[in-house]
C-alpha cells in the first residue's frame, strides 16, 4: 500500500495511549474535533490514518509513561513532497502536547519520489581520491572581516596539510571582502595549483528565489561543492538544488537551526530522522551533526543513529556522516571507533588553532587518521610525528 508510517513517542501520566493514538490517526486525516455524519465517514475511509501498533517502553519519565506508537497515513492524502508529508504526519500535532516524531517509513513507491544524494560516499571518495580511511575536512575560521588574501593563505595551508575537503563556516554570508563568486574562483585556482583532488564547499546563501541561479553561476566559475544551511531554508529547498542537473556538485547539509526542532527530549523531531534520514532523501551528500565528544555534544545514541540512517541500505546513495564541533586530533580514535571508515573527521579550531598553523593542523589530523586505520595508538604515532605530538600536548587525547 502507498503510505507513510510515522513512529511517535507518546507520554501520558494515565497511560491512555490507545485513545490518544486513535485521536491522532483520525484527527490528522479525516476527523475533526467534532463528530462528522456517518455517511461522510464511510466515504472517507480510504483516507483515514491507521494505528498499527502501540508499545509501552516501560520507561517512566517526568512526562508520564512512555510508548512508541506507529500510525500509517495513506498517500491519497498528500502530494509528492516533503512539506506535504511533514504537515500531514506532524503539522498541527507538533504543537499539541507532549509528543515526539521518532521516525518515518515510506513505502517503496513513495521513497522513489525523492532523489537521495547525487554522489554519495563512493562518489565523494572518487572526487577526492581518498579511499580506505575516513576523510579529513576543515572549516574556514576567522574569515569574517578578513579579505581574499587571508583566505588564499589559509586555503593553501589547509591543502598543504593534506585536508581532503575545505568548507566555509556556515556563518559566512555574502560580504564585500570575500564575495561568493570571488571565493569560488580563488578556491578553484588554489586547488588546481596544488595538483590535489580536494573539494571546497562554498556556503550557498541568500534569498530562496535566487539560490538556483546563484548555484548555477557558481558552477560556471568552478564550484566543486556547496555548503547549505538546509534547516534555515527547508528540506524541499535542498531537494530542489539536489535535483537540478545544472548543479552537478555534492551538497553538504549543515545542521544550524535543527536544534530548535530536535533538542527537547519529549517534543519535536528525532535528530536521526532530521539529520540522518530526511536530509539523505532530500539529496545531501554530507550530513554534519554534533559528535558526542566535542564542544557542542550530541547524545551518543542519537549521533550513532544519525550516522546509521545516513548509511543504511536503501534505494538512495549513502550520505557521508560528519560528526563535528570541537574536534581535535586527540578525538580521532573515539570518532573512528564510533563512526568507522565511512565518516569524515571535521574541524575548524582543531585545524586553524594548531601552533604550526593550518598546515600543521591538517597534518596532525592526517597523522592521527593514518595511525588509527593502521591499528596504532595516536600516542605511538605522536612519537614519530611532531605535528600530532604538539596537538596532543595542547588538546589532550580525549580519554
Ligand atoms: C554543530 S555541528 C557543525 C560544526 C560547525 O559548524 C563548526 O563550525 C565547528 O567548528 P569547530 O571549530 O568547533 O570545529
Ligand atoms: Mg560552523
Amino acid at each position: 500500500m502507498s503510505e507513510v508510517i510515522a513512529t511517535y513517542r507518546l507520554f501520558d501520566k494515565g497511560g491512555q495511549f490507545e485513545k490518544k493514538a486513535e485521536g491522532i490517526a483520525l484527527g490528522l486525516t479525516i476527523g475533526s474535533w467534532t463528530d462528522l455524519p456517518h455517511l461522510e465517514q464511510e466515504q472517507l475511509k480510504k483516507h483515514k490514518g491507521r494505528v498499527i501498533s502501540i508499545k509501552e517502553t516501560g520507561r517512566e519519565t517526568t512526562e508520564g509513561r512512555e510508548a512508541d506508537v506507529t500510525i500509517a497515513y495513506p498517500a491519497a492524502n498528500f502530494s509528492t513532497d516533503l512539506p506535504a508529508i511533514l504537515v500531514t504526519v506532524f503539522g498541527k500535532l507538533s504543537l499539541d502536547g507532549v509528543i515526539r516524531l521518532m521516525d518515518l517509513d515510506f513505502s517503496s513507491d513513495l521513497a522513489r519520489w525523492f532523489p537521495g544524494p547525487k554522489f554519495g560516499v563512493q562518489g565523494i571518495r572518487e572526487l577526492t581520491g581518498a579511499y580506505d580511511r575516513p576523510l579529513v575536512m576543515s572549516i574556514f575560521k576567522g574569515v569574517i572581516g578578513r579579505d581574499l588574501s587571508y583566505m588564499e593563505r589559509q586555503l593553501r595551508a589547509q591543502l598543504n596539510g593534506g585536508i581532503d575537503i575545505i568548507k566555509d563556516d556556515e556563518i559566512l554570508f555574502e560580504n564585500k571582502l570575500t564575495p561568493f563568486e570571488e571565493r569560488l574562483k580563488l578556491g578553484k585556482q588554489v586547488i588546481v595549483e596544488s595538483g590535489k583532488k580536494a573539494l571546497y564547499a562554498v556556503n550557498l546563501t541568500g534569498r530562496t528565489c535566487d539560490l538556483k541561479e546563484k548555484a548555477r553561476r557558481g558552477i560556471e566559475l568552478g564550484a566543486t561543492a556547496y555548503l547549505f544551511n538546509v534547516f534555515a531554508y527547508g528540506l524541499d529547498v535542498l531537494q530542489e538544488l539536489a535535483e537540478d542537473r545544472d548543479i552537478p556538485v555534492p551538497i553538504m547539509a549543515h545542521p544550524a537551526i535543527s536544534g530548535a526542532f530536535t533538542s527537547a527530549p519529549h517534543h519535536g523531531i528525532s535528530t536521526e530522522l532530521m539529520l540522518g534520514k530526511l536530509v539523505r532523501m532530500a539529496g545531501a551528500d554530507f550530513t554534519l551533526f554534533p559528535s558526542p565528544y566535542g564542544s557542542v555534544a550530541l547524545e551518543r545514541t542519537a549521533a550513532l543513529k544519525t550516522a546509521e540512517m545516513a548509511l543504511e541500505d536503501s534505494i538512495y546513495k549513502q550520505t557521508f556522516p560528519v560528526p563535528s564541533a570541537g574536534i581535535h586530533p586527540g578525538l580521532v580514535p573515539v570518532l573512528y571507533e564510533d563512526f568507522g571508515m565511512n565518516s569524515i573527521i571535521n574541524a575548524g579550531g582543531g585545524v586553524h588553532g594548531h601552533p604550526n598553523g593550518a598546515a600543521g593542523g591538517g597534518r596532525a589530523f592526517r597523522q592521527a587518521v593514518d595511525a588509527v586505520v593502521s591499528g596504532w595508538t595516536i600516542e605511538e604515532a605522536a612519537k614519530q610525528h611532531e605535528d600530532l605530538r604538539v596537538a596532543l600536548e595542547l588538546w589532550g587525547t580525549g580519554k
